[in-house]
């Protein structure tokens, strides 16, 4: 990277950060937090520090065309998150400003969030355990509250990354169930994942929505994958299959998948991510009977999120110090 300098630089944190992760950037560089989704005093504030900022770190906001031509100085972005969507990446890659992400470190804990959901929505568990809280536990529950099995079942994953496998993992190694990914290119499972040799096998999407039990989405938010999922592919799947996203929602169009849930030919939908987040108070899919919403929570455990932020400072301090930070998103302009 060029610029390489000691001196103090200008930060703006937009999310909140852990105190320790806080302490190591006001250490190196004066730090302004705003977090614009924190009301109107906090938005001011951040739009107020934009212009003198020579990096940002932070989450969940998105850093558009308009707001990076209020930031003239920026050098670099430190996203806490693995997922890219929020940024404007072509406006980055023209102005040559460094972009970083999570990887890796939230990988196995968002596959467990992942394998939950299709636990719940399979086995109906906040269905039935709202059941016992309200009272209504009054007699054995009958076949009408029956879920249906897991282990053995055929799991299709779309997007087949670092998450995508560790999902695998959990389900064909922990739940002896088969695999079917979609892939842009199918992976060489020797080399590259050789413990899912003969579990998994990749497939066209047609194919995988056809042939699972359980579909689960793990793939990005991109130009290629938003509304990816529509009344024509829900209509492939399965007559009662499951359905779990735990990537984005924009890649889901909720409509269709509400009619197929309506429309009695899916069993039971997981969401930890919806189209618009936090979830509109009036969406449908908030009270759906056969729907179990998370609140975004795919990496949101106290080990996870700490390395998430962890990972982020590194990222930015070794930017602004002029050194290749050891995660850059490898699709953003190169440092
Ligand atoms: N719910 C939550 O809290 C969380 C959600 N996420 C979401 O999960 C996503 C995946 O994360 P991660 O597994 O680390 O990312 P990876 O980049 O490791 O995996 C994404 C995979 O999707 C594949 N892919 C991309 N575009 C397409 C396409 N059009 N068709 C088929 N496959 C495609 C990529 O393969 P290739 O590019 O080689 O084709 C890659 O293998 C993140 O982008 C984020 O949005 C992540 C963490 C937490
Ligand atoms: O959604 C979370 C992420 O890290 O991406």
């Amino acid at each position: 990277m060029s610029h390489a300098t000691t001196t103090r630089q200008k930060v703006l944190v937009f999310r909140e950060l852990p105190l320790a992760q806080l302490a190591r950037l006001q250490a190196a560089h004066e730090v302004t937090v705003a977090n614009p989704r924190a009301g109107e005093a906090q938005r001011a504030a951040f739009e107020a520090a934009l212009p003198e900022a020579d990096g940002l770190i932070g989450s969940s906001y998105p850093i558009d065309d308009a707001l990076l031509a209020r930031a003239p100085r920026l050098r670099v972005i430190s996203s806490i998150s693995v997922g890219v969507d929020n940024y404007a990446l072509a406006a980055l890659a023209a102005r040559g400003i460094l972009l970083c992400h999570t990887p890796g470190v939230l990988t196995e804990t968002t596959a467990d969030t992942i394998f939950a959901l299709i636990m719940a929505t399979s086995r109906r568990l906040v269905e039935l355990s709202q059941l016992v809280r309200e009272g209504r536990w009054t007699k054995n529950i009958g076949e009408d509250l029956f879920g249906r099995d897991v282990h053995g079942k055929t799991l299709g994953i779309l997007g087949f990354g670092r998450i995508g496998q560790a999902l695998a993992r959990r389900a064909a190694l922990g739940f002896g169930m088969p695999v079917l990914y979609t892939a842009r290119r199918p992976l060489d499972l020797a080399a590259q994942a050789p413990e899912l040799q003969g579990h998994a096998r990749h497939a066209p999407l047609d194919e995988v929505l056809a042939q699972a039990d359980i579909v689960a989405v793990t793939l990005p938010l991109s130009d290629a994958t938003r509304g990816l999922l529509g009344a024509r592919e829900f209509a492939r799947m399965k007559p009662g299959a499951v359905f779990v996203n735990g990537a984005r929602g924009a890649i889901v169009q909720e409509d269709a998948l509400l009619a197929a849930l309506d429309s009695g030919h899916l069993a039971a939908a997981g969401l930890d991510v919806f189209a618009t987040e936090p979830l509109p108070l009036d969406s449908p899919l908030r009270t759906h009977p056969r729907v179990t919403p998370l609140p975004h929570i795919g990496s949101a455990t106290i080990e996870t999120r700490l390395a998430m932020a962890e990972l982020a400072t590194t990222n930015l301090l070794a930017a602004l110090a002029g050194q290749t930070p050891p995660a850059v998103y490898r699709g953003a302009a190169a440092g």
